[in-house]
C-alpha cells in the first residue's frame, strides 16, 4: 500500500501545466463511442479511471490507443454492449456507457456506477432520460439492462442541476429521431464540452451552456478530432496551494472563467489574482480572513473545491463556515483533519471551521480524491510529518500528484507501507 509523505514545505513558488480535465475527458471517452468512425481526443490525462475506460473498450472491441493526451477510438468494432459490472462500479462516469451504447445498439447490460462516496449519489434523473426517450430499464443483482426499440426525442424535465444526467441525456439523445429538449440543465463546462466535440463530429446540439438544451437527432456522426478542457479542479487547488503558507504559483493552460467563484473567494479571503487569457496567477502576502462557502453547480462554487478550500480556511484567522448543498455528506475529510490537531464542528450539512490554530503530523486516510487534496494542502502546513493513505483515491483525479506539487516547492513524496510503519489503531492517530 502506497502513502504521500507530507513535510512542511513554507511559501510555493511556480508554475503548473494543468492537464485535461479528469470529468470532462470522462464523457468524451464513452461519447467517442457514438462515432461512425475513428475519434482522436487530445489532453487525456493519465488517471486511473482511464485505465479503467481502456479496459473497457478492449471488452466491448473498440480499439483504443493512448500515447501521451492523445487517445485514438476506433468504435467501428465494438461488438458488445455489455460492460462489466466490476469495471462500471469501479469510477463514477461508467453512466455515460448507458447513454451512449442505448443511444448507438438500443440496448445495453451496465453494472452500477462507482467513485467517491458521498453516502447518496442516485442516478434517478438518469434513468428518468432514459424512460422519457422510450427505453425500458430493468434492475438485477448489480446492473441495469436498458433497452429501446426505438429511442424518440423528448421534452425533459430535470428535477434538479445535474451535470452528469445532463451530459447522459445528450448522448442518449444525439441519435433519437426527432428532437430533445432539456429544461433546467446544468451549465458546467464538462456539459458544453461534450456538446462541442458531439457537434463537431455532426451531432445537432444548441444552447449546452444555457439552461435549455436543444438536440435534433442525427442517424450518423463522423469521426473526428478534440481538446478537452482543463481541468479547473486541478487548477483550483494548486492556486489554493499558493494561500497555505505564503508564496505565488501560476497555473498554465487554463480557462479561468471556469474557476470565477473559486477566484472570487480566494480573493475575498485576502489573496492576489490575476488572470490572464490562458493562465492564473495566485499569491498570498498577508494574513487570511475567515469567510463562508456554500457550494452549487456551475457557475456556483464547485463541491469538488469545496475540500481544497476547507485547507486553505484551517489558515484564515476567525471563524469559516463551509456549507455543502451539493453533496450534504461531503464530509469524510473533516475527522482526519481533525486527526492533524484542526478544530472543526459538523453539522448537517455545514463544516464550522476554526482558523489560525497551528497544525500536527499524523497518519490520515484520503476517502475520496478531493478529501486527499484537502490533507494534502493541511500537510503542507503542519509542524510534523503528515502521512496520507488512500492514494488510489487520489490517483483517481490526478496524473503526477506527487510531482506537479514537488515542482512548485512542496516537500512530498511518494512511499510503500511496510509492516514497521504500519499505523496501529489506539496507538497512533489513524482510523
Ligand atoms: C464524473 C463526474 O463528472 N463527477 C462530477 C459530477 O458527478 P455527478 O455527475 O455524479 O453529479 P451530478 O452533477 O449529477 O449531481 C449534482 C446533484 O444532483 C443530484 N442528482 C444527480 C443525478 C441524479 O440522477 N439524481 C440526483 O439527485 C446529486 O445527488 C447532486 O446533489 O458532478 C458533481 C457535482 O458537480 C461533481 O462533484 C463530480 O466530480
Ligand atoms: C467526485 C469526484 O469524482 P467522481 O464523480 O468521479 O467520484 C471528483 O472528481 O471530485
Amino acid at each position: 500500500m502506497k502513502y504521500i509523505q507530507v513535510e512542511n514545505s513554507g511559501p510555493l513558488h511556480g508554475t503548473v501545466h494543468i492537464p485535461g480535465a479528469k470529468n470532462s475527458s470522462l464523457a468524451l471517452l464513452a461519447a467517442a463511442c457514438l462515432a461512425d468512425d475513428v475519434v482522436t481526443l487530445k489532453g487525456i490525462p493519465h488517471i486511473e479511471d482511464v485505465s479503467i475506460i481502456a479496459g473497457i473498450s478492449r471488452d466491448i472491441g473498440m480499439a483504443f490507443k493512448q500515447e501521451g493526451g492523445t487517445v485514438v477510438i476506433d468504435p467501428r468494432t465494438v461488438h458488445s454492449a455489455v460492460i462489466d459490472p466490476g469495471k462500471s462500479s469501479k469510477y463514477r462516469a461508467s453512466y455515460y456507457y448507458a447513454g451512449a451504447l442505448l443511444s448507438k445498439f438500443g440496448k445495453v447490460t451496465i453494472g452500477f456506477p462507482g467513485g467517491d462516496d458521498f453516502v447518496s449519489r442516485p442516478i434517478d434523473q438518469h434513468i428518468k432520460v432514459f424512460k422519457a426517450l422510450g427505453a425500458k430499464v430493468y434492475t438485477f443483482e448489480d446492473y441495469y439492462i436498458i433497452e429501446a426499440a426505438e429511442l424518440r426525442g423528448a421534452d425533459i424535465y430535470f428535477d434538479m442541476l445535474t451535470s452528469g444526467a445532463t451530459i447522459n441525456a445528450m448522448l442518449a439523445a444525439v441519435r433519437a429521431k426527432g428532437r430533445t429538449i432539456l429544461h433546467n440543465a446544468a451549465l458546467d463546462p464538462e456539459v458544453v464540452d461534450t456538446a462541442a466535440f458531439l457537434n463537431r463530429i455532426g451531432a445537432r446540439i444548441y444552447g449546452a451552456g444555457t439552461e435549455r438544451i436543444r438536440i435534433e437527432g442525427v442517424p450518423y456522426l463522423n469521426g473526428g478530432s478534440h481538446t478537452v478542457i482543463p481541468d479547473r479542479l486541478i487548477a483550483g487547488a494548486f492556486l489554493m496551494a499558493a494561500g497555505i503558507q505564503g508564496g505565488q504559483v501560476t497555473v498554465m493552460d487554463v480557462i479561468p472563467e471556469h474557476l470565477g467563484s473559486c477566484l472570487s473567494k480566494m480573493e475575498e479571503i485576502g489573496m492576489d489574482v490575476e488572470c490572464g487569457d490562458a493562465h492564473i496567477t495566485a499569491c498570498r502576502s498577508g494574513q487570511l480572513k475567515a469567510t463562508r462557502i456554500r457550494t452549487g453547480m456551475f457557475p456556483g462554487f464547485a463541491t469538488d473545491l469545496q475540500q481544497p478550500m476547507t485547507a486553505l480556511l484551517l489558515q484564515a484567522q476567525g471563524k469559516s463556515i463551509v456549507t455543502d448543498r451539493v453533496y450534504p455528506k461531503r464530509f469524510a475529510h473533516v475527522p482526519q483533519l481533525r486527526r492533524l490537531g484542526a478544530e472543526i464542528e459538523l453539522r448537517r450539512e455545514c463544516a464550522f471551521i476554526r482558523g489560525g490554530l497551528p497544525l500536527q503530523g499524523g497518519w490520515v486516510h484520503a476517502t475520496d480524491v478531493r478529501a486527499g487534496t484537502c490533507l494534502l494542502l493541511a500537510g503542507l502546513a503542519a509542524e510534523g510529518t503528515v502521512r496520507i493513505t488512500g492514494v488510489d483515491h487520489i490517483e483517481r483525479g490526478y496524473e503526477d500528484v506527487v510531482g506537479s506539487f514537488q515542482s512548485i516547492g512542496a516537500r512530498l513524496s511518494m512511499h510503500e507501507l511496510n509492516a514497521q510503519e504500519m499505523p496501529v489503531r489506539g496507538h497512533t492517530n489513524y482510523i
